[in-house]
């Protein structure tokens, strides 16, 4: 068996093997160890090899679901390895095939996916410096390609799709970029070979070039694509005729979004990781799953066709104008065919995907006819797509059972009526008493005995028994099966041939109901180009219309798309904050123009300055995704950018310092932004000292403001940057307030125009609890070097630093005694009295 065992797993080397041995699945060697250590099972042993006994961890069989779904979580691939030889015939170990391979990508089973989330699975590869990237959602069919320029692109893109698995060649030079990713596997030069790519795309797509999708420039992409479906037919071993095409995201056809902003503005992840508290989440309120999954794709991928966008905006209006409850009921009835489309062409769809299929085909008419009254282009062209199937309609409610059972494996699945034989079989082996009770009566007729009577036990099956004393008068035909106390039992060979057919009847209802089932697919997968597309449509429309749903729900307005030259609102809201605040949210404004390119926002900490710029990115992503905005009368220009500079976190997987991370990302902006680009830049220079951080933020500025023109906010503490706006006429102050009564700060969180003139700083932290002796030392501290009015040195270009410019504490100042006395406490060690004892020697040193 372990010879077997062996053979087995040196075709799956790098994956785990799951060898099943009567009820469990078991690991060996090294898949032991790591499935003991994945899984959180027991590590036993087996056998020996070697003189050292062999690491053994299994799983049960009917749970193994479960344990895959944790293991594909992780990143890991499985082979899952089935007896197929018959135990009972078998000399030797049964015969055992691997009969399926479970990757994180390429997972189609309903139990190992998550719902309202992509699965894809990626191919990145390399030539000169430039990157081909292709993903594929084998749940769904969609199959694209691209290639990137830089290493900020591919980290975008790898950012917006988020592959559950992702191959690369095996001298993948730059693998740090992808280092992080969880399902990483190396694959062999030659898969990503180019020529190859192309014959074997155009034998899936049955095309003689592939020139049709557009694609066919993109040697370095395809090369990945070809990896891409080589891997998934080396997955799945079956056909996979639902991958039909394969497109380009045409880049220029979207607003790009670098890494760092998608995940700065914490689109459908926040910076925990988790989908709380994210735009996507405030805005789901779709139906199915396959909405829900879209309207994560439309997020993260802002279009800039304007039509488009205008369509969706009219089809958000018409249901905004005329809501009903029909479309989102019908539509969580259908629920995510996309899936079940998925698993009929992989041929693994299961029978209540069949069931489910049946009760969305029975409520597409009624679809079709809530939808009729709406004059949207967009819609009905939606409503076209969709479709309705009547054939498919009577051949599922025909041939499946109301509430068909899991799987197949035991039948119970086609609906009595759909095939006469079947019918006839599933009669007999229910014992078909009709034909028995006929048979009797006729035999009694037959042979004159009144006595006779057909019977049946389990030992000897069917017989027909007469009276001891009747049994000289039985005919010739009678075999003779029993002999007991008073009576004789015969078979008759009529009887012989029925009980023949009851007795193989189970067997071969099951095996006709599983031909029919199989038949099923037969049916139906002639027209999966128009199934895929009716679900592709109902997706859509399930965004539509929460859009308009969210639009009544949230107060959101349709936003004007513009050719000004204009990022314009009044009483613009940040969804996400305040979707989590009780208190009511401050509603503010924004103009930026061909005048006015460059806000820079001053103002205490939380004072809003994050949110109010965020809030703007979000309310312009959102205008190009289609959706309202919560904003009044905005007016949006085109974009093509959007850039976020917000935040500081290390990245210390990637052994970079925040202040590293923030120059990284300054960088990508200088490098990137246009006159078309909207940034966002928030505190920068503040991971550095004073000067340093001030004079990088002054040049940044200034930068932006004249050599790009971008529309840009700028958030800082250094209120220096306030003089910009006298240097540049496209500059403006505006500021967030806060006021101060009896040492109590009020936010105002209302942006005022101007430059704000006091940070708050002590205020702030005392509300964050720092330990008031510190609070009063800073403060004493602040007021020192206020009247020593201490001036840095000037900066080249830059005005004077004012008084009340945030400063580092001077290193010389750190052996002063308060300074000393301030850095040695230890607040928690302290008890009531030292603290007070404490107060009087800081109040002693402070005025000394
Ligand atoms: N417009 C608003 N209306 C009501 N509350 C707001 C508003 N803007 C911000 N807030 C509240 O203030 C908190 C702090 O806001 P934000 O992080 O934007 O401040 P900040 O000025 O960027 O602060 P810091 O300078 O410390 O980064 C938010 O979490 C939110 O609770």
């Amino acid at each position: 068996m372990m010879r077997q065992y062996l053979s087995i797993k040196a075709q799956h080397p790098n994956i785990l093997l799951f060898y099943r041995m009567g009820d469990f699945y078991e690991l060996f060697y090294d898949d032991a160890k790591r499935a003991a250590h994945l899984l959180d099972i027991s590590l036993t042993a087996r056998g020996k090899s070697g003189g050292d006994p062999i690491p053994m961890a299994g799983v049960p069989y009917h749970a193994v679901e479960g344990y895959l779904a944790r293991l594909v979580k992780l990143g890991e691939s499985v082979a899952i390895c089935e007896q197929v030889g018959d135990p009972a015939t078998s000399k030797g170990p049964v015969e055992r095939q691997v009969q399926r391979i479970v990757t994180p990508g390429t997972v189609t089973d309903e139990a190992l996916l998550e719902e309202r989330r992509d699965n894809v699975l990626a191919a990145v590869c390399q030539q000169q410096g430039r990157y081909g990237l292709s993903t594929l959602d084998i749940t769904s069919g969609r199959f694209l390609v691209c290639e990137c320029d830089t290493n900020d692109e591919l980290l975008a893109e790898l950012q917006r799709v988020n592959p559950a698995e992702l191959l690369y060649p095996e001298g993948f030079s730059s693998l740090p970029l992808i280092a992080q990713r969880k399902g990483l596997r190396r694959r062999p030069e030659w898969e990503f070979d180019t020529d190859t790519a192309v014959s074997q795309l155009n034998e899936q797509f049955q095309t003689r070039e592939l020139s049709g999708f557009g694609i066919a420039d993109l040697t370095i992409g395809l090369g990945a694509a070809g990896c891409v479906l080589q891997y998934v037919k080396d997955t799945q071993r079956t056909a996979l005729p639902h991958i039909r095409s394969l497109h380009t995201l045409q880049q220029n056809s979207l607003v790009q979004l670098d890494a760092a902003t998608r995940r700065n503005l914490e689109l459908t992840h926040s910076m925990s990781g988790d989908q709380d508290n994210t735009l996507f989440k405030v805005m789901d309120t779709t139906s199915t799953a396959m909405g829900s999954r879209l309207l994560q794709r439309f997020i993260h991928a802002p279009i800039t066709h304007r039509e488009e966008l205008l369509a969706r905006q009219d089809a958000v209006q018409a249901f905004v104008d005329r809501p009903t409850d029909e479309i989102p009921e019908s539509l969580k009835n259908i629920g995510d065919i996309e899936r079940i489309m998925a698993r009929l062409a992989l041929r693994s769809a299961r029978p209540r995907d069949f069931s489910r299929l049946r009760n969305a085909f029975n409520l597409l008419p009624l679809l079709q006819q809530e939808l009729e009254s709406f004059s949207s282009p967009l819609i009905l062209r939606l409503k076209k797509q969709i479709n309705t199937y009547p054939a498919f309609q009577s051949l599922l409610n025909s041939a499946i059972v109301d509430n068909p059972p899991v799987v197949i494996r035991d039948g119970g699945v086609i609906a009595p009526g759909y095939n006469a034989e079947l019918d006839e079989l599933r009669a007999l082996s229910q014992g078909a008493t009709d034909y028995l009770n006929q048979l009797e009566l006729r035999e009694r007729e037959r042979t004159g005995i009144a006595t006779l009577k057909v019977g049946y036990n389990k030992v000897h099956g069917f017989f027909i028994e007469t009276s001891r004393a009747a049994s000289n008068e039985v005919p010739t035909d009678y075999i003779r099966r029993q002999t007991l106390k008073n009576t004789e039992r015969y078979i008759t060979p009529e009887l012989k041939e029925h009980e023949d057919k009851v007795l193989t009847s189970q067997g071969r209802a099951l095996t006709l109901e599983k031909q029919l089932f199989d038949q099923l697919f037969d049916k139906l997968l002639p027209q999966l180009s128009e199934l895929i597309n009716t679900a592709a449509a109902l997706a859509e429309l399930d965004v539509l219309y929460c859009f308009a749903e969210r639009a009544t729900a949230l107060q959101l307005h349709r936003p004007a798309l513009t050719d000004e030259d204009v990022v314009q609102y009044e009483n613009g809201r940040h969804l996400v904050v305040e979707h989590v605040m009780s208190d009511p949210f401050i509603a503010n404004p924004l103009s930026l123009d061909e005048k006015q390119r460059m806000m820079v926002i001053t103002g205490p900490n939380m004072g809003g300055k994050s949110t109010y710029m965020r809030q703007t990115a979000l309310i312009v992503l959102m205008a190009y995704i289609g959706s309202f905005v919560p904003a009044e009368q905005a007016k949006i220009g085109p974009i093509d950018r959007i850039f976020t500079r917000i935040g500081a976190s290390d990245d210390l997987a990637s052994g970079r310092s925040t202040f590293m991370v923030e120059m990284t990302e300054t960088a990508n902006i200088l490098h990137n932004a246009t006159a078309r680009s909207l940034v966002l830049m928030d505190e920068i220079g503040r991971g550095t000292s004073t000067y340093d951080g001030l004079s990088l933020a002054w040049a940044c500025a200034s930068y932006i403001a004249q050599s790009l023109n971008a529309y840009t906010l700028f958030a800082t503490h250094y209120f220096e940057l306030t003089q910009l706006a006298d240097a540049h006429s496209q500059v403006i102050n505006v500021h967030l307030d806060a006021v101060e009564h009896d040492d109590v700060i009020r936010f105002m969180h209302k942006v005022e125009t101007g430059a704000a003139n006091k940070s708050y700083g002590l205020q702030v932290a005392q509300l964050a609890g720092v330990p008031k002796p510190v609070i009063a030392a800073a403060k004493d501290k602040l007021r020192e070097l206020e009247r020593s009015q201490h001036q840095p040195a000037p900066i080249a270009d830059a005005p004077p630093v004012s008084q009340s410019a945030q400063l580092d504490f001077d290193l010389t100042q750190a052996d002063s005694p308060l300074y000393k006395a301030v850095a040695e406490i230890s607040p928690d060690e302290l008890s009531p009295r030292q603290a007070l004892d404490l107060i009087y020697t800081l109040k002693r040193l402070s005025e000394s």
